[in-house]
């Protein structure tokens, strides 16, 4: 068994909003970070919902540790550790509180593992959760999820609003999680500059449908942009354009094998890409 998670066709149409998934289908194997990339309302959190069951999918499958989870598998829940963007837990409670009510719920809680997180992030224990600053809240859901030692993280925006010192602690913390090689995270993120870091795969979403999961090696090595003048457009073969972009002086066109382009298009400039442009360029793009 390759894959800690499978989505395979997995659709939910919300009547209220008019919004659909439609056959979402990516894998993420053990032992590696995916990055899950889209716009506001594309569909992230919904698709957690179907992989976690807090939202009934109409159709399609989702396998965790090889098997289809339902409401009965406990066991299967406490390998899976799940923070949300906002609020986790109730703002009256205290950690060393929040501590004693984890232990009661799961089997496999670490007590010693948390106060050694807790030191670490610098929580204090005995200090009202609503006391606590937008970091420190982030920091105490990671290590609660982290403390009742999952085999899987997901992550919905986890590291949103945090600055760049925490969010790269909190980084650190992801890949010391994944050193373990039946461990594995799904983390959903704006924040394309710490997928770039951390990330194997990055899985894109928009307007419901995946687009594509793409290794992030891939994407770095072998996927680039051309900055092509028009005529220089013109002359391309077309079976070389992933897609294009108009600009004002130039059209960027998306290859996926920067190397042979580099051989056969000398006069053309050629950038590596990053997520974000990777992204746009997928979305908003012209096919040929
Ligand atoms: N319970 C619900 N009932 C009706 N519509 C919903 C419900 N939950 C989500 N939606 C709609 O589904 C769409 C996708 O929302 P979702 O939260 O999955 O997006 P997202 O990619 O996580 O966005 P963001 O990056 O803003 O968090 C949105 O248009 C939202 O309004």
């Amino acid at each position: 068994m390759e894959n800690i998670l499978e989505l395979q066709q997995v659709s939910k149409t919300f009547s209220k909003s008019n919004f659909a998934l439609e056959n979402v289908t990516f894998s993420l194997p053990y032992g590696s970070i995916m990055g899950f990339v889209g716009e506001n309302g594309a569909g992230k959190t919904t698709t957690i919902g179907c992989i976690l069951n807090t939202i009934a999918k109409d159709s399609g499958m989702v396998k965790l540790f090889g098997k289809e989870m339902t409401d009965a598998d406990t066991d299967m829940r406490e390998k899976i550790g799940v923070v949300y963007d906002g609020d986790n837990f109730p703002a009256y409670w205290t950690a060393a509180q929040l501590a004693k009510v984890m232990s009661g719920f799961y089997k496999q809680w670490d007590n010693i593992l948390f106060q050694k997180f807790l030191k670490e992030y610098k929580l204090p224990a005995n200090q009202k959760i609503k006391q606590y600053s937008r970091g420190m809240t982030m920091k105490l859901a990671i290590a609660v999820a982290l403390s009742h030692h999952p085999q899987l993280l997901i992550l919905d925006e986890a590291t949103g609003g945090l600055d760049p010192v925490v969010r790269d602690e909190m980084l650190d913390t992801f890949l010391d999680f994944v050193q373990e090689e039946d461990h594995s995270i799904l983390l959903s993120s704006h924040i394309t500059s710490d997928l770039e870091k951390v990330a194997d795969y990055i899985t894109f979403i928009h307007n419901g449908k995946l687009i594509m999961t793409v290794s992030k090696n891939d994407l770095v090595y072998n996927y680039a942009v051309m900055r092509c003048r028009e005529n220089q457009f013109l002359a391309l073969d077309p079976a070389d354009i992933i897609v294009y972009r108009k600009r004002d002086f130039q059209i960027d066109v998306l290859v996926s094998d920067c190397k042979a382009m580099q051989r056969k298009y000398k006069e053309i400039v050629i950038d590596h890409v990053s997520v974000d442009e990777f992204f746009l360029l997928l979305v908003r793009g012209d096919h040929v």
